[in-house]
C-alpha cells in the first residue's frame, strides 16, 4: 500500500471544488490510500522538470499533481486535467543541502525570466553579490540553478522581482546578503526556516525532507486523511517559526510571542494549547480579554483536537470570568460589581471628602496604574513608588493626600458592597496565594491545578491580572506562554511582562497571512507614532512585518454631510454584496457609539444585514470586507477619551497611542478590501 504526503495546496483548491466533485475527489485520495483495486493509477508526465512527478486522475477533468519517491506519494494539488499537466511539467523539487527542507520551484517560470536578467547583466559591471563567493552562497544552501540567475542579478530589484518564483528558504538569505547583511545573519534568516531540528541532510532523502517541512506536507494515514483534507488548513499546517513555537519542548522560562497584525499569533496560541494538552500531564488555562474571544478559541479548539479527553484538558476563560469565579469560590457567593458611572461620582465625593483638586479620571488612573499596578498596601508604599507612564509630578505632600482619597474612595466603594474588575483580579490572585493553583469549582469540588498558561491578546491586561494568572500556575518548565501585539492595545496597560514576575523570552512572528500589502502598509503607517510599549520592556517596532499577499488598497473617502456618509456606505456595502461578498463575511466599524447606532440604522432601513460594532469590537474578526466610518478630525481620537494635556501630557500622549492602536486593530480585520470614511475633515492618524 503507498504511503501518503498532504501538501497544504490540495486541501486548499479541493476545499475551492463544487461538492459532487469534492466528494469524488475525497473518495479517490481514500481509495489511493486503501490500494483499493479501483484506486487512481500513477501517470508519467511526459517532457517533466522533475522526473519524479506524476498525475492521477481523480475525478471527471481533475488531476491530482504528487510526487513519487518509493512508495510514497506527496500529493501537491488537485487541478483541472489540462491545468495539472502543465503544473506537471513545470515544476521541480529539491532538499536544501544547508537546512534540509524540501523546496518548490515553478522551474520553468524561473526560466522565463533568465533572457531578462541577461540583457540587464550585459549593460551593466555591477553585481548584486559580488561580495560573497559562491561557496559561501552554496554553504548557505542556495541552489546551483538559481546561483546562476543569481550571479546575473544586478541590482536589489532584480531580486525582489524573483521573490515569488523562489521558496523562501532561498529567497530569505540572499535577501538579507542583498541589503548588506552578514553571513551571521543570512544563516539566521535560513534557520529562521526550519521547523524541527535539521540532523544529518542527505539531499537525496526526499522522505527526509519531507519530514522536516512540517509547514508542506502532512502524513496521513488511515485515521487522520479525513481530518487533512476537510478540515481548515490551520488546523494542520503553520510556518516553520510558527511550527517551532507551538511544538517546542522544555521552554526553561515562559515564552512572550509578538508579531503584528494576523501573523499567526493567536494560532500559534492554539496549537501550542493543543500540543500540551496532548501531553496529557495537566489543564492548560487558556486566558483572553472577553467572553466573545474566549467563545472563538474554544470553537477553534474543538476543530484543532479531536481526542475528547485532550481537548477537555484546555479550559478557555476570559480573564474577568476567571477572576470573578474564583473570588465567588472563595466568598460563596458572587461578588457584585461596581458601574463606570457611580465610580466617578465616589471618586468626587471621595475628593472632596479629603480636599484633593484632583479630578475622577486623573485619580481612578493613579489607582489604577500606580497602586494596583504594583500591589501598593500602604502609604508608605505609595510615597516610595515609581509613577511610571504619569505625567505630572506628584510631590510627597500631594502624594499624602491623593492616597488619603484613594482610601476614602476604597472605603466608600466598600460600603456600597460594589467591587472593580481589577478588585476583582488582585483579591483572586490573593486567593490563589494562599493556596496556588488549587481552584475550587462550583459546588466546591475540587479542581484539577492548573499545569499550563497561556494567554492571547496579552497587550492588554494589567498588571494584577498577571498576578492573578502568574499565581495560576505553579513556574516550571513549559509554564506560561503569551502571544501580544503592543500596538493592538486597546486599553490602558502598558507593563512589561518582568515587571509582573514573568521575564520571558521573547521571539517574534512577521509574516501577515491576513491582510494584504497594500492595507497592511497604509495601516502602518496609520499606527505609526513611534514604537508601542508594553508587554516588553523598552518598546516595540514592526520589525519586518510584511504581508504575504497583494490586493487592492485601502479606498479612503470624504463627504460633506453624515447622511451623505452613511448613504456612501450604505452603497458600498450593497455593493459588496452584489459582487457576491457574503453578509457574515462583512463588518462595518465606528469609534462613537452615535455613529455605530446611525450606521446599523441606515444599514437596517436599505434592507442589509451585516455586523455594525464599536472599533472595540473588531478584536478578534476576521472578514472579506470592513468598513470603518467616521474616521473624522473630533471624531478619532475621541476626545472623551483623552487626557486633557494640562492635566498630564504623558497620559495624554499613551491615550493617543491606544485611539491609534484601536483604529489600526480595525482597519487589520481585513482579508481583502477596507473601505475608510469620514464627514467634514479626516482623523489627522490618516495618512496623507
Ligand atoms: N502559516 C500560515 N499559513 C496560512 N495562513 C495562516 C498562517 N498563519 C496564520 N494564518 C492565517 O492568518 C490569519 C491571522 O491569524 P491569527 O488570527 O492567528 O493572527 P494574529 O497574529 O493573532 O492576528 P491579530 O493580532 O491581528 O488578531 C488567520 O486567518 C490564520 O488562519
Amino acid at each position: 500500500m503507498p504511503r501518503l504526503a498532504i501538501s497544504p495546496e490540495f486541501p486548499r483548491e479541493l476545499n475551492g471544488l463544487a461538492w459532487p466533485a469534492r466528494k469524488d475527489v475525497l473518495a479517490a485520495v481514500r481509495r489511493f490510500l486503501a490500494g483499493a483495486p479501483d484506486a487512481p493509477v500513477p501517470e508519467r508526465v511526459r517532457h517533466a522538470r522533475d522526473r519524479r512527478v506524476v498525475t492521477l486522475r481523480l475525478a471527471d477533468g481533475l488531476r491530482a499533481v504528487a510526487l513519487r519517491v518509493g512508495d510514497l506519494y506527496w500529493f501537491i494539488t488537485v487541478l483541472p486535467d489540462e491545468q495539472a499537466w502543465t503544473y506537471a511539467r513545470r515544476h521541480r523539487y529539491t532538499v536544501n543541502s544547508a537546512i534540509g527542507v524540501v523546496e518548490s520551484w515553478d522551474a520553468e517560470a524561473l526560466d522565463e525570466i533568465e533572457p531578462a536578467l541577461r540583457r540587464a547583466a550585459a549593460a551593466t559591471d555591477r553585481r548584486l553579490l559580488a561580495h560573497v563567493c559562491d561557496g559561501d552562497l552554496l554553504h548557505l544552501g542556495i541552489d546551483l540553478r538559481l546561483l546562476r540567475l543569481v550571479r546575473l542579478m544586478s541590482t536589489e530589484s532584480h531580486l525582489a522581482a524573483a521573490e515569488p518564483l523562489l521558496p523562501e528558504s532561498q529567497y530569505a538569505p540572499l535577501a538579507v546578503l542583498a541589503q548588506g547583511g552578514s553571513m551571521a545573519a543570512a544563516w539566521r534568516a535560513l534557520d529562521a526556516r526550519r521547523a524541527v531540528p535539521a540532523g544529518d541532510i542527505d539531499p537525496d532523502d526526499f522522505v527526509a525532507a519531507l519530514a522536516r517541512s512540517p509547514d508542506q506536507a502532512a502524513f496521513a494515514g488511515p485515521a487522520t486523511l479525513e481530518r487533512i483534507l476537510t478540515r481548515p488548513a490551520w488546523c494542520t499546517f503553520l510556518d516553520p517559526p510558527q511550527h517551532r513555537l507551538a511544538h517546542g519542548d522544555g521552554y526553561p522560562e515562559p515564552v512572550l510571542v509578538t508579531g503584528g497584525a494576523g501573523t499567526g499569533k493567536t494560532l500559534v496560541a492554539l496549537h501550542r494549547a493543543a500540543h500540551l494538552a496532548r501531553r496529557a500531564e495537566g489543564t492548560v488555562l487558556f486566558v483572553t480579554l472577553s467572553q466573545g474571544l474566549a467563545a472563538d478559541l474554544s470553537a477553534r479548539l474543538d476543530l484543532l483536537i479531536d481526542d475528547e479527553e485532550a481537548r477537555r484538558r484546555v479550559e478557555v476563560v476570559n480573564i474577568d470570568r476567571l477572576a470573578h469565579r474564583i473570588v465567588a469560590d472563595a466568598e460563596g457567593r458572587p461578588p457584585k460589581l461596581a458601574q463606570p458611572g457611580e465610580l466617578a461620582e465616589l471618586w468626587r465625593q471621595a475628593a472632596a471628602a479629603v480636599g484633593c483638586g484632583r479630578g475622577p479620571a486623573f485619580l481612578a488612573r493613579e489607582w489604577e496604574q500606580v497602586v494596583l499596578a504594583q500591589n501598593l498596601r500602604g502609604l508608605d508604599e505609595y510615597l516610595a513608588a515609581p509613577r511610571v507612564g504619569r505625567g505630572v509630578e506628584l510631590g510627597p505632600d500631594e502624594r499624602r493626600t491623593v492616597w488619603a482619597c484613594i482610601e476614602e474612595f476604597q472605603a466608600r466603594l466598600a460600603a456600597t458592597g460594589r467591587r472593580t474588575l481589577l478588585q476583582l483580579a488582585a483579591e483572586a490572585s490573593l486567593v490563589l496565594g494562599r493556596s496556588t493553583g488549587d481552584l475550587l469549582e462550583a459546588g466546591g469540588r475540587r479542581r484539577e491545578p492548573y499545569r499550563y498558561l497561556i494567554v492571547d491578546e496579552a497587550q492588554d491586561l494589567h498588571p494584577a491580572q498577571w498576578r492573578l494568572l502568574r499565581a495560576a500556575v505553579p513556574p516550571g518548565p513549559d509554564d506560561v506562554f503569551v502571544v501580544g501585539d503592543p500596538h493592538q492595545r486597546m486599553f490602558d496597560t502598558h507593563v512589561s511582562l518582568d515587571d509582573v514576575g514573568i521575564p520571558a523570552r521573547r521571539a517574534h512572528l512577521s509574516t501577515c497571512y491576513r491582510v494584504p500589502r497594500e492595507i497592511l502598509t497604509w495601516a502602518v503607517r496609520l499606527r505609526g507614532g513611534g514604537p508601542a510599549d508594553g508587554l516588553v520592556a523598552g518598546s516595540t517596532g514592526f520589525d519586518g512585518l510584511r504581508a504575504i499577499r497583494g490586493g487592492e488598497r485601502p479606498v479612503v473617502r470624504g463627504y460633506v454631510s453624515l447622511e451623505a456618509e452613511l448613504a456612501g456606505l450604505v452603497a458600498q456595502v450593497r455593493q459588496w454584496l452584489a459582487e457576491g461578498a457574503a453578509p457574515e463575511d462583512v463588518a462595518v466599524a465606528a469609534r462613537s457609539p452615535e455613529l455605530v447606532r446611525a450606521a446599523r440604522a441606515a444599514l437596517r432601513e436599505a434592507g442589509v444585514d451585516v455586523k455594525v460594532t464599536s472599533l472595540h469590537g473588531m478584536k478578534g474578526l476576521e472578514l472579506t470586507r470592513v468598513a470603518v466610518i467616521g474616521v473624522a478630525d473630533g471624531v478619532v481620537p475621541a476626545p472623551e477619551a483623552l487626557t486633557p494635556a494640562e492635566e498630564d501630557a504623558a497620559a495624554r500622549a499613551h491615550d493617543m497611542q491606544r485611539e491609534r492602536g484601536l483604529l489600526y486593530t480595525a482597519c487589520t480585520r481585513t482579508r481583502e478590501v477596507l473601505y475608510v470614511s469620514y464627514t467634514g475633515r479626516a482623523s489627522p492618524f490618516l495618512p496623507p
